[in-house]
């Protein structure tokens, strides 16, 4: 399972928790303006946009799971299995392999605006990255300071929604996990009043019985209920730090621990890592399973004109900061 979700404050942020039973290899990566990215279908791009995320680099290839471009535009690769159904290659379309969308979108696009007008010409194709890294079932959250869409490509084509709550998870369809919030309407942070009947002397006995039946879970309909709850009733600060630090709380909603989700015999899903990304510092910030202390890379500090990919591994072990 994985958690996507937006952050507005003075600033915006966008980030995600991955959550899977191994890694990948992730590491976090600059591609700079001038690095050229060869499209299957589509030729190759060698001027465009930077951006920094999470990425398995493949022979030099940046993989990303998820990342932002230097104007602020983010995107964000999850879990759709079983719903997931790439196009077939149509020569009057921009045909664009699953592994490959987040970059054909980043590296053109300064808006989410932009971004509409781009997917309304693309064929969102199954195009395997290699033998060895298949297509991955995926659905995508998109966003930038105005807004969050979610892309669906299923067995009956290409969606595109408007995301309003600006939180993606995994299954089912997002049509389904938007209407399933209309069952929580009720969820509040204030105490609740009896209005279960006058007959009764009913009392708020404890803090925090307003979300009563928020679902504690870890399926994903679970979770992008409860975390849709925490962050658009989230308060914070408008500074970097304070926005940041709000953000990795909302995302702890969701968090997944050894032990609690078994997917195989003696198997257990994690939260492997969670991301923040500001989009007027261009700063990464993650925590891994193992690093609760806070990490980040400043694509600022690279050379963005330059043509090669900055890749920096993630630091893990816990970064304890011993007072004494
Ligand atoms: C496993 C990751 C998604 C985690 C997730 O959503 N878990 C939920 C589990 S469940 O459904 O709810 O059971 C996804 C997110 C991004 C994916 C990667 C990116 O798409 C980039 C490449 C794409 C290649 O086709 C496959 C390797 C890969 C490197 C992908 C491996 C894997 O599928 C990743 C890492």
């Amino acid at each position: 399972m994985c958690t996507a979700a937006t952050y507005q404050t003075k600033g915006f942020y966008m980030g995600r928790t991955l959550d899977y039973e191994f890694s990948y290899g992730d590491e976090i990566t600059v591609t700079p303006r001038n690095y050229e990215f060869q499209f299957r279908h589509m030729g190759s791009v060698s001027s465009h946009y930077a951006m920094i995320g999470m990425a398995h680099v493949a022979g030099d290839y940046p993989l990303y799971y998820d990342a932002m471009n230097e104007k602020g535009l983010g995107m964000a690769g999850l879990n759709f299995v079983g719903n997931a159904v790439f196009q077939e290659v149509d020569d009057t379309r921009n045909n664009v392999a699953q592994f490959e969308f987040i970059p054909w979108i980043l590296c053109q696009c300064a808006t989410l605006e932009e971004a509409k007008k781009l997917l309304s010409r693309m064929n969102l194709v199954g195009t395997p990255f290699s033998p060895q890294l298949p297509t991955a079932q995926l659905h995508w959250l998109i966003a930038d300071k105005t807004g969050s869409l979610t892309v669906e490509c299923m067995a009956d084509g290409l969606h595109i929604y408007d995301n309003p709550v600006g939180v993606l998870t995994n299954n089912p369809p997002f049509d389904k996990q938007l209407f399933h919030l209309n069952d929580f309407m009720h969820l509040s942070p204030k105490q609740p009043e009896n209005t279960f009947s006058q007959d009764l002397n009913l009392q708020s006995y404890s803090r925090g019985m307003g979300a009563l039946g928020l679902p504690g879970d870890l399926s994903s309909a679970s979770r992008f209920v409860r975390v849709a709850f925490t962050k658009l009733n989230s308060r914070s600060g408008n500074s970097e730090n304070e926005s940041v630090s709000q953000f990795f709380h909302i995302l702890g909603s969701v968090d997944q621990q050894r032990g609690c989700c078994e997917v195989a015999n003696g198997k257990y899903e994690i939260t492997l890592y969670t991301s923040c990304c500001s989009a007027d510092t261009g700063i990464y910030y993650y925590t891994t399973y193992e690093n609760h202390q806070l990490s980040g890379v400043n694509m600022y500090r690279e050379n963005l004109d330059g043509d090669t990919l900055t890749r920096y591994p993630l630091i893990n072990g816990e970064q304890i900061h011993m007072q004494n």
